[in-house]
């Protein structure tokens, strides 16, 4: 892996005892820490590799960086001009040059600035919890300073890629997340486990670096969001020339002795490639924590509260992936501002928001979480699924539409594809589910978000006008596939 560079910091913590100590400077972790100085409490921050965590330098942002070409070339071939003009294949150095300078070289001086500019102190080690309210740090250089929070521990220390049970695979040492984000080369032959958020997204951006990508999905492809999203990503990868095996896991995976990986795949096939990439899900970072200190299953996920409290502990918060609730950057850092302030309000005494859509509660985990995934084509859901709003009781209505009717799509591209579809509650007359797929739908996505936070009425929607000819015009359809409320 990369060399990291943790740019210089005290590497133990100045003080004995702080108001609230944090553990794991993630997006998740700095956003609780600036939210809980902004209420007036002292804050240490104990990181253990890189101040800004996986987002930063493993995953949202260099996994961005790696996909953006090949989408901008696709875009590019689909107008006639831009065509003639955008010939070659892309150019895989410039992108993982970009990708690097994206990842900030994985050197976190530009972080710790922001955390010393917030006011939050920052501590360079391990953290293990040491019983209530104690934290002990160990530093790189094995000195040890155990402290102590008057008010609150907020545990933020993410998730780890998790490794399946397959034969041979952890002793064929498979590339993670973190190695096919911070690659230096391109393989030239590609096999990925997982058919989920993290395969699909690699499956695109390493088809269009000019890997010989395979992609084997225990079921189809990107299971949580509506099942047309995934049917069309397995068609656009085989049509830029991945294979893409479904309902397919390896039996068996070996490293060989001249470097390649072979993978036994169930019915006899042997798969030759020269990496595999594991991106079967996630596990908690939890196992090293001492959470047994605090009579807390060690590796296990941490069920909080609204307020991100651990259920059982007034003084444990647990914040981000390590809660489980929405493994995703956008929705770890909403429930940090949640977090900090509420850690801060019940530190001096103030009254706590914790109602539905409270100042202090993280509510919008339950229903509307909103997650954009960068293939080709883009998928951007929130809410429910049809069959999660029906799973739940919901009595609904679906509305479907075709994006290459619109006006904005002709304009867009040749041969624009794509779906949205709308999931209405039919007792309450708001959407309760949102999602589309199609080139560049991602930013499309955040409408849909405040109509259902909103739960705006639909007979309201139609006052709200789409600007012609904008893909945004799917709205209007929508509606008017509903028929007038
Ligand atoms: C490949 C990939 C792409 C992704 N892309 C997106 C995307 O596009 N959009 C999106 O919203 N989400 C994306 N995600 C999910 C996103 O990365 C996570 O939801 C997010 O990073 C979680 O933030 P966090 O702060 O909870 O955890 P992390 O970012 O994992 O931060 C935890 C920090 O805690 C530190 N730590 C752990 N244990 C200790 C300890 N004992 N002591 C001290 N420090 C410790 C770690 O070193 C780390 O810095 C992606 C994930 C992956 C794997
Ligand atoms: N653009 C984004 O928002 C983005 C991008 C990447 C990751 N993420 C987040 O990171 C998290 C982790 O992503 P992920 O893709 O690792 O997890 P995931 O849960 O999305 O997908 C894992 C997939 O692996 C499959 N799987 C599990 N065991 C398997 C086996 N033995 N053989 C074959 N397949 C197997 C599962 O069925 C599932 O489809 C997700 O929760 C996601 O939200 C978000």
């Amino acid at each position: 892996m990369r060399p990291l560079t943790a740019t210089a910091a005290t590497d133990l913590p100045a003080q004995d005892s702080y108001d609230l100590v944090v553990i794991g400077a993630g997006a998740v972790g700095e956003n609780v820490a600036d939210r809980a100085v902004q209420g007036g409490l002292s804050v240490l921050i104990v990181e253990s590799e890189l101040v800004g965590g996986e987002c930063s330098y493993w995953a949202c942002m260099p996994s961005k960086a790696l996909l953006r070409a090949g989408s901008v070339r696709r875009a590019a071939h689909a107008v006639p001009g831009a065509r003639e003009a955008v010939t070659g294949a892309v150019d895989a150095r410039a992108v993982l040059d970009r990708r690097d300078a994206v990842a900030a070289h994985w050197d976190d001086a530009g972080q710790v600035r922001w955390l010393q500019k917030a006011g939050i102190a920052l501590a360079r080690g391990r953290a293990r919890l040491d019983g209530e309210r104690r934290v002990a740090i160990t530093a790189s250089d094995g000195s040890t300073r155990t402290v102590t929070a008057h008010h609150a521990v907020a545990i933020c220390t993410g998730s780890t890629a998790s490794l399946p049970p397959i034969d041979g695979l952890a002793a064929a040492r498979p590339w993670t997340s973190r190695e096919i984000t911070s690659t230096e080369a391109i393989p030239a032959r590609l096999a990925i486990i997982g058919g989920g958020v993290v395969g699909c997204e690699m499956a695109t951006a390493f088809t269009s670096l000019g890997s010989r990508v395979t992609l084997l999905a225990r079921s189809g492809l990107l299971a949580d969001v509506e099942p047309f999203a995934g049917e069309a990503v397995a068609e656009r990868l085989r049509a830029e020339g991945a294979e893409v095996l479904l309902s397919t896991s390896p039996t068996r995976v070996d490293r060989r002795d001249n470097g390649t990986v072979g993978l036994t795949l169930p019915d006899g096939r042997l798969l030759e490639v020269d990496e595999v990439v594991v991106a079967t899900g996630r596990a908690p970072a939890t196992d090293d924590l001492g959470l047994e200190t605090v009579g807390l299953e060690p590796g296990s996920w941490l069920e909080v509260d609204d307020t991100l409290r651990v259920l059982g502990h007034d003084w444990l918060y647990a914040v981000g992936d390590v809660n489980r609730r929405a493994l995703l950057t956008h929705q770890g850092k909403y429930q940090a501002r949640a977090a900090g302030d509420v850690i801060a309000a019940r530190a001096s005494g103030a009254s706590v928001d914790d109602g539905e859509w409270g100042r202090h509660v993280a509510t919008a985990d339950h229903v509307v979480v909103p997650q954009v995934t960068f293939t080709s084509p883009e998928v951007a859901s929130v809410g429910l699924t049809a069959a999660e709003a029906v799973r739940r009781g919901l009595r609904t209505r679906v509305v479907d539409y075709e994006l290459g009717w619109l006006a904005g799509a002709t304009v867009h591209g040749e041969g624009y594809r794509g779906t949205a579809r709308l999931v209405v509650d039919e007792d309450e007359t708001v959407i309760v589910g949102f999602t589309l797929v199609g080139d560049d739908v991602g930013e499309l996505l955040h409408a849909a978000t405040i109509a259902i936070v909103g739960r705006v009425p639909l007979a309201r929607l139609w006052h709200a006008v789409p600007s012609y000819p904008t893909l945004s015009e799917v709205w209007l359809r929508l509606l008017e596939g509903y028929g007038r409320p």
